[in-house]
């Protein structure tokens, strides 16, 4: 019997699957099948997810574990902030550890448990490397331009400026006096299907500044759709923030990202350059059922063999976020 676990981060919704636990580890191609399959809303598994996050051993002695990143559609993401919480709980109940590395598909991050938010709320604080604003890196080409800092770009959209950084994951960010759903959906599907400005896609963000270090953020995800939070969504914008509205920004405090499902915060800490800011992304890791099945059926991809239970968890963080509410 093989255990994979449902999680969220600000329900920003995975499976996890720690593939070290099987006696054969599936291939990429059984990976991209299972996340098409098992995300599908449609297929009625615990009413789908924006991903699966696979924990692998890591590839060399200084992280206790790897994350791999499968979004629904199938595709590879090189990191996943909401995600890297849930994963570094489980690493950090499996191993007994409170402060630890995960190596991730370009670096090692560091992570650590955080207070809980609440009663029943675990969280995790993760960082979020490494940073870089340069086109290659998104990549993205709009009219020969190095880099895209609060630039209009009436292709996009008329009257709104957009900012394109890549953590490593890209984002395109957008400051908005109030968000525009039908446009963020238009703009995060056009940007997502074959395009002449970000060849590989990117996750889309919208966001409201409601006060000093207070941030809303909606985020329209490369290959999932609209989520409930994106955390290197969130990361990336905080950054933004920090620099292109200091008058707001402290680095004294964290900065409080609400979003559709929830509540993070994030730390940053602006550097020499912008590249060399630090950002950490504290949020709740809840596990919120256990999947049981046969490692056979996972690998026939019959998936109507799970056997599911609830950890009762989510309850606690519906709560929590009534709380915030409040
Ligand atoms: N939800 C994630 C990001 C997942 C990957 C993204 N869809 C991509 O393709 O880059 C997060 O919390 O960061």
């Amino acid at each position: 019997m093989v255990q994979l676990l449902k999680v969220h981060g600000s329900e920003n919704q995975f499976f996890i699957l720690d593939q070290t636990k099987l006696e054969t580890q599936l291939t990429d191609k059984e990976l991209s099948n299972l996340a098409i399959k098992i995300c599908n809303p449609d297929n009625n598994i615990l009413n789908g997810a924006d991903g699966v996050l696979v924990i692998n051993d890591s590839t060399h002695q200084d992280a206790m574990g790897q994350m791999r990143v499968i979004n629904a559609d199938g595709s590879e993401a090189k990191m996943c902030g909401n995600g890297l919480r849930t994963v570094s709980r489980y690493l950090s109940e499996k191993f007994n550890k409170d402060s630890f590395n995960v190596e991730t598909l370009e670096t090692d991050l560091e992570v650590k448990k955080s207070e809980d938010l609440a009663k029943g709320v675990p969280a995790f604080s993760v960082q979020i490397s490494p940073i870089s604003f340069e086109a290659k890196d998104l990549p993205f080409s709009y009219n020969g331009e190095d880099e895209m800092i609060e630039q209009e770009v009436p292709e996009f959209l008329p009257n709104l400026k957009f900012t394109s950084i890549a953590v490593p994951n890209p984002h395109l960010i957008s400051f908005v006096d109030k968000i525009n759903e039908a446009d963020l959906g238009k703009l995060g599907k056009y940007l997502n299907e074959a395009n002449p400005y970000f060849p590989e896609g990117v996750n889309v963000s919208f966001v409201e500044i409601l006060g000093n270090n207070q941030l809303f953020v909606q985020t329209y995800e490369r290959g999932v759709g609209f989520t409930n939070a994106c955390g290197t969504g969130m990361s990336a914008t905080s950054l933004a923030f920090a620099l292109l509205y200091p008058d707001k920004f402290t680095d004294k405090e964290d900065i409080s990202v609400r979003n559709p499902g929830g509540m993070v915060k994030t730390h940053i800490e602006l550097g020499n350059t912008k590249e060399e800011s630090s950002i950490h992304l504290i949020g709740n890791a809840t596990f919120t059922d256990t999947l049981d099945i046969d490692e056979s059926s996972l690998h026939a991809l019959d998936l109507d063999q799970f056997t599911i239970k609830s950890t009762g968890e989510e309850e606690d963080y519906l709560n929590f976020v009534d709380a915030i509410k409040a």
